[in-house]
């Protein structure tokens, strides 16, 4: 049963050789047979269900398989991220894990991806110097060197982060360092495939004070780069959200995030801002960390239970360690009974599982002791057999032994919760390696951790927001409007950015121009197509 643990990176291991004769009857009776796999050790889980991929998300889907850069955008919860995890999964088999490099813009984006951050794997730290210097650094760095010139494809997700500047200089650097290959001479990012995700609208990049003052005109957006038009073959908006299905939230939503909402939908959030009572169970969302800190903190200390540490134990190379600390799941976890906690991970989609799925500490199995325990707490956990569980890591990582944290989610069922695994990948080389219990204090979250979550029940203190695209990011991660709660909504701190409205308008017509083209390129069979777009 152990080398299930050691097989299975990021897969918590409530399934095991032969667990498919002690499965309980729920299982059995909720799922019929061929919703389950049989892996090689025997072991049964539950398969994903399969996403029917709408006409954008098809269309954007075929252009990559194509080989073709596109630029995947869309309002919150259209999808954006679902297609890229089944992108990278189809390009990592087509082209072989090593040349297809997966990044995103921030460390909890990237982890979430398992991917590096863009910064990591360009190789070029922040990028305050000139070009030239850059340039040389990535020489003189043989894996940065062997990386640009190894890849096919690069993934960036979470674009709206990262600013004009920097995506010039990626371009910049990609065309010069994969100069000596002849097939790529010349040809923009040196002939890299891109595969680009993310929302405008969202949180934008953050560009130093003094660059700010410089001049109104100085650019923000990787929209706004020299070379940005060039990157791309096409360039696609996924206009369905599926991550509400209220048409009134929708629309709010829509209003919200494109700065202009009419008065009937600023009355329906006024309304969801005088509720009688406070949800206990709605996550808190603030504009700034320190009050995340001091709310989870006092929420905590307010239980007056017993606290379970759990340190994350890093192992791998320094610098790549660095970016297993920023955030996407703590380094020191404090828990104890009655602990409102989320889930960093996406563990099992199948059983609700998943990255953001939130719940209550109900208890701590001692493994050592479990054995006793397990008629007792075997109806409420869904485990199998403590020996399951076992991690020889544990002990070093809980500061009460061997020790898991049960947890009752809020969409009913009960888990016992064991250790995870993130890794930061160099291509196809694990350099740094996390491990840790995947949950995160949850009373209260920053609005920058949240981007990319779907969060139940929420209640955000907006009086704090600064700055374009963050009260829509804060309140396009519910589901329903009865999951929103609010205080603190002034409707001037709602924003969007003219110049990403003049993107967007600019696209959707270039759109219908690349969907002409599209037809043209990607029904032809392969080996038929003769234009070239760049
Ligand atoms: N074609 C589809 N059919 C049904 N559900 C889908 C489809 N595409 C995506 N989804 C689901 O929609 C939800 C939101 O998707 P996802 O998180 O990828 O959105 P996103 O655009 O990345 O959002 P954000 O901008 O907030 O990060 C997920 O639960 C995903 O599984």
């Amino acid at each position: 049963m152990k080398q299930l643990f050691c097989s299975l990176i990021g897969t918590v291991r409530y399934y095991s050789s032969g667990a498919a004769s002690q499965q309980p009857k729920w299982k059995k009776s909720k799922f019929s047979k061929n919703k389950y796999k049989k892996s090689k050790s025997g072991a049964t889980t539950p398969r994903k269900p399969k996403i029917q991929w709408t006409d954008e998300q098809s269309k954007a889907l075929r252009a990559i398989r194509d080989g073709k850069s596109v630029f995947i955008s869309g309002s919150a919860g259209t999808g954006k991220t679902a297609l890229v995890e089944h992108v990278i999964k189809e390009l990592k088999k087509n082209h072989g894990r090593s040349q297809v490099f997966v990044t995103a813009s921030t460390g909890v984006a990237a982890c979430a991806i398992n991917g590096l951050t863009l910064h990591s794997f360009a190789g070029i730290g922040l990028a305050d110097v000139d070009r030239e210097t850059l340039l040389s650094r990535v020489f003189s760095d043989r894996k940065a060197y062997r990386r640009w010139n190894k890849a096919k494809v690069l993934v960036i997700d979470e674009i709206s982060m990262i600013s004009a500047e920097y995506f010039d200089m990626l371009e910049y650097i990609a065309r010069l360092v994969r100069d000596g290959n002849p097939s790529f001479k010349r040809r923009v990012w040196g002939g890299l495939q891109l595969v680009v995700s993310g929302d405008f609208y969202q949180l934008p990049p953050i560009i130093k004070k003094n660059k700010k003052d410089e001049t109104k005109d100085v650019k923000v957006y990787a929209f706004e780069a020299d070379c940005w038009d060039e990157s791309f073959d096409l360039q696609i908006v996924l206009p369905l959200v599926f991550r509400q299905s209220e048409p009134t939230l929708v629309k709010v939503l829509q209003g919200i995030r494109k700065g202009v909402f009419d008065p009937e939908d600023l009355k329906l959030l006024e309304q969801r801002s005088c509720l009688p009572e406070e949800d206990p169970s709605a996550v808190q969302l603030f504009p700034r960390i320190v009050d995340v800190n001091r709310v989870n903190k006092k929420c905590l200390l307010d239980l007056g239970e017993r606290i379970t540490v759990y340190t994350a134990l890093d192992t791998g190379e320094e610098s790549s360690k660095k970016q297993l600390k920023s955030g996407i799941v703590p380094d020191q976890l404090e828990l104890c009974i009655g602990a409102r906690v989320m889930l960093c991970k996406n563990i099992n989609i199948y059983q609700k599982l998943v990255n953001g799925a939130t719940g209550t500490v109900i208890d701590f199995h001692d493994l050592i002791d479990a054995k006793s325990q397990h008629g007792v707490h075997d109806n409420a956990c869904r485990k199998h057999s403590v020996t399951d569980m076992y991690d020889g890591d544990l002990e070093s990582i809980s500061s009460d032994g061997k020790v898991l944290p049960v947890v009752k989610f809020d969409f009913g069922d009960v888990y016992r919760i064991g250790l995870e695994t993130w890794v930061v990948m160099d291509g196809d080389t694990v350099v740094a390696k996390r491990r840790q219990i995947p949950l995160m204090l949850a009373w209260a979250l920053s609005i920058h951790k949240c981007q990319g979550m779907t969060i139940d029940r929420l209640h955000t203190d907006l009086s704090r927001a600064f700055g374009n695209g963050m009260v829509y990011v804060a309140l396009s991660r519910v589901r329903t409007l009865d999951g929103l709660h609010l205080s603190g909504l002034n409707p001037k701190k709602i924003q969007a950015d003219p110049k990403v409205k003049d993107f967007y308008e600019r696209i959707s017509s270039l759109q219908d121009k690349h969907y002409q083209d599209a037809s043209a390129y990607y029904y032809k069979p392969v080996g038929k197509v003769t234009q070239n777009v760049r």
